[in-house]
């Protein structure tokens, strides 16, 4: 079977029509925006299913390695105007949504935001999926179908409320139902030994349903699918209660079922460590390996085929238990001896870990394991004791005090465990795996993080990219470092002109629309410097906001010293049970209330908080900013991806060396980011360095009166006091140095405002980061899984 082009004929109007009667049943007389935005959705569907049903036929007759990327989290955003794109059919959409009297921005803007991440793990599963369909390698997602995503943020008084997000309040026009495909997954009960194999009884059990989304690549010449599973009850309701009057007892088994897929653990890093999170975490790894061997048996026949065929990756520990569930599906369901069954799984698995963080890597209570997943816990102590055996002299155990150490049992049980960014790929050798590395010397791999160029520029930030296919043609879209086409013609004024105009206009538009909707004026000639990311201490959003108070102060102190119009954009969500991060979070809102009417400053320096960061204000800001705030503790971030979106749109770093923010300032030159800050080895020695917090306060008046100021209550008056745990821990511990390097902080920001006021020289900059950012494709970072982790192919011929 040779590949065939899959991409699709067009006539969209007439389809938009023939839904909006006969899927919808509505007139256009009566269609809301909600009805003609679904009406737009299924006839947008109704073209990706061609290429859908042709690249499954293909993978199938291919008889393909096929790769499965087990996520509990997929941060997807919006899925229409990304499949207009992929499709090429985003003119032809906005004239017949015209043509039909409509604002094409409002049918888009209609849509929810699918939220089913919490920031950089869910969102870097999302571009990957969109990566291997436009590589066409054959591929799966699967993942959870929460009910409620990352909860809705909003603020009062300054400080974030949290309320349940609703994207399945009405119809979600991208997915399929597939009953056919629905497994049963057991929960807690025993195990018995009967002709000496081991019989897992469960005392309780959900059904998996499987649903479908197609994931459409660049240009839809292939198509994959993410499959999401929703738990519900065998039975759905206990009549004989009902017939009682106990109507709350009859629906008790479905309510208890549907709570595994009922909503999104807001945490990001840090574990959530709950049960029902386990049973999240087995529910859908149990039914994703299900359905994998099921597809695996009705292509293929010997079992021991399936390294060969089958790449499974793990994101980050949350599916670590694939390992044992796929020895006790070969071993005790199918009967392979228990070495060759770990073997196998070993050859399938591979681990990708995310971060660094201590309190990070997941560890579940034996006890709890043993209640919940009693022959699991059996397997994982063989798995252990079977790994301690090979190598005596250095124990890494996976049960350790009482706990089962995720991380350790992913890494034992997977092919490659990779990093995701070379610095953190190296501190991974050097830390929390160095005595599985000297063990397994040839196991860890780096693949640095990637980004979608199709949703993260080509469809965000639509005046740049005309600008950018204007001078060196459209193939940069599918293959990104076409982009470093652009530096031979970056001399020519006229389109460093059109460079600063776009940036310039999709400032205006960002402007007028925090105005409209959170009625602050933005001057679009400032420069608008972005932090947007989840709020964490090793982030440092307070080292931020205490720069804003020191310059804010500066100004007052001299108001005419020529200052360089600065708006401060923050956009981020706190774990609810976070409350230091919180308190970061109040306390931004605060110095921005005083800052922004402050009559002598506000001209100079504004601070917004903008609510509910998600994907879709992600793609509003990024095209719109001018510096990007790249600011952890050096040896923390393990990659960051919003740095990567804001160097291709052509917002200038200022960034420690951390992450992948090392490997951006590579590739951009150093002459085009502004470093500050130690580096991961000299936090490690300044944390040593007894009172090092009140040392630097000591050596800098600067940063010691922006610290009293926040301590004395002058962004709280109604209560003075409300920041002394803040302050007491920047003036105490501070574990993440943000007193330590704030001075070289403050010296980058000023070297950034004399950068901003020469426009044709920080445009020159912005041009070149976006040039020069091409290998941060998640294009790139797929083709280094399908060779260096998968040993996958593309299907598709020059991919
Ligand atoms: N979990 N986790 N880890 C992260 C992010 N918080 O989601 O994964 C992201 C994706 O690998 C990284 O970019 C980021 O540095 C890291 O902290």
């Amino acid at each position: 079977m040779t590949y065939q082009d899959a991409r699709p004929a067009t006539g969209l109007q007439d389809a938009i029509l023939r839904h909006l009667t006969y899927t919808i049943g509505k007139d256009t007389a009566h269609a809301t925006l909600h009805d003609w935005r679904m009406a737009l959705s299924y006839a947008v569907r109704d073209k990706i299913v061609d290429s859908w049903f042709v690249s499954t036929r293909t993978a199938y007759e291919a008889g393909a390695k096929r790769v499965y990327y087990l996520s509990m989290e997929f941060l997807i955003g919006r899925l229409l105007g990304d499949a207009l794109v992929n499709l090429r059919f985003d003119a032809e959409a906005k004239a017949a949504v015209e043509g039909l009297g409509l604002s094409f921005d409002a049918v888009l803007h209609d849509e929810p935001d699918a939220a089913l991440g919490n920031g950089g793990l869910g969102r870097l599963a999302a571009c990957f999926l969109e990566s291997l369909s436009t590589l066409a390698c054959p591929a799966m997602g699967y993942g959870i179908r929460y009910e409620h995503g990352l909860f809705r943020q909003s603020f009062e008084d300054g400080r974030q409320i949290e309320q349940p997000e609703t994207w399945l309040q009405q119809r979600h026009a991208w997915e399929f139902e597939r009953p056919e495909a629905m497994y049963r997954v057991g929960f807690g009960g025993h195990v018995a030994d009967q002709d000496d194999r081991a019989v897992w009884t469960p005392a309780e059990a959900v059904l998996a349903e499987a649903h479908d989304t197609p994931v459409v690549g660049w240009q839809a010449r292939w198509t994959n699918t993410l499959r999401l599973w929703g738990a519900r009850a065998g039975d759905p309701l206990d009549l004989k209660r009902f017939n009682h009057g106990d109507y709350v007892g009859a629906a008790a088994a479905e309510m208890l079922a549907r709570s595994i897929s009922r909503v999104l653990y807001p945490d990001d890093t840090t574990p959530a460590g709950k049960e029902l999170r386990l049973k999240q975490e087995y529910f859908f790894t149990a039914a994703s390996l299900h359905d994998i061997l099921r597809r695996f048996d009705s292509e293929h026949g010997d079992i021991r085929a399936l390294p060969d065929k089958v790449a499974i990756q793990l994101n980050d520990t949350h599916p670590a238990i694939a390992g044992p569930e796929l020895v006790r599906l070969l071993h005790d369901e199918r009967g392979l001896p228990f070495d060759e069954a770990v073997d196998l799984a070993r050859r399938t698995l591979n681990y990708t870990n995310h971060t660094l963080l201590p309190e990070a890597l997941e560890k579940w209570p034996v006890d709890l394991m043993r209640h919940l997943l009693p022959r699991h816990m059996m397997l994982i102590d063989r798995i252990d004791a079977d790994h301690a055996a090979h190598f005596p002299a250095r124990p890494t155990p996976i049960v350790a005090d009482g706990e089962v150490n995720m991380g350790t049992l992913s890494f034992v049980m997977a092919n490659r465990v990779n990093g995701v960014s070379a610095l953190h790929t190296e501190l991974v050798k050097q830390t929390v795996f160095a005595d599985l590395h000297a063990l397994h010397p040839e196991r860890i791999v780096n693949q640095t993080n990637g980004v979608t160029p199709r949703r993260w520029l080509h469809a965000c930030n639509p005046r740049l990219s005309g600008i950018i296919t204007g001078a060196i043609g459209e193939g940069w879209v599918g293959d990104l470092e076409q982009l470093s086409g652009l530096e031979p013609h970056l001399d020519d004024a006229g389109l460093q002109d059109a460079i600063a105009g776009a940036k310039r206009a999709n400032k205006v538009d960002l402007s007028n629309w925090v105005s409209a909707t959170h009625g602050v004026s933005l001057d679009p000639d400032a420069m608008f410097d972005v932090q947007i990311k989840r709020i964490h201490e090793y982030k440092r959003q307070h080292l931020n906001i205490l720069e804003a108070v020191a310059l804010w102060q500066a100004i007052r102190a001299n108001p005419n010293a020529g200052w360089t119009p600065r708006v401060k954009i923050f956009g981020g969500k706190a774990a609810p049970g976070y409350v230091f991060a919180k308190k970061i979070i109040h306390l931004i809102n605060d110095v921005a209330r005083v800052l922004n009417a402050d009559p002598v400053t506000s001209p100079f320096l504004k601070v917004v908080f903008l609510p509910n960061y998600n994907v879709t204000l992600a793609e509003r800001l990024i095209p719109a900013s001018d510096l990007s705030e790249q600011v952890s503790t050096a040896g923390k971030e393990a990659s960051g991806t919003g740095n990567m979106k804001f160097a291709l749109n052509g917002a200038l770093t200022v960034g420690t060396l951390d992450g992948a923010n090392v490997e951006i300032r590579d590739h951009v030159g150093a002459e085009n980011f502004f470093l500050f800050g130690m580096t991961a080895p000299e936090v490690v020695a300044r944390r040593a360095v007894p009172d090092h917090a009140g040392q630097a306060i000591a050596a800098d008046p600067r940063l010691a009166a922006a610290l009293e100021a926040i301590h004395q209550g002058a962004f709280s008056s109604d209560d003075p006091n409300r920041y002394h745990d803040i302050t007491g821990n920047l003036r105490g511990p501070d574990y993440f140095l943000v007193c330590s390097d704030f001075t070289d902080y403050w010296r980058a920001q000023r070297a950034v405002d004399a950068a901003y006021r020469d426009g044709a020289h920080w445009t020159r900059m912005a041009a070149l980061n976006t040039a020069r950012s091409g290998w941060f494709s998640s294009d790139r970072t797929i083709r280094g899984y399908m060779a260096d982790i998968w040993g996958a192919t593309s299907l598709r011929p020059g991919a």
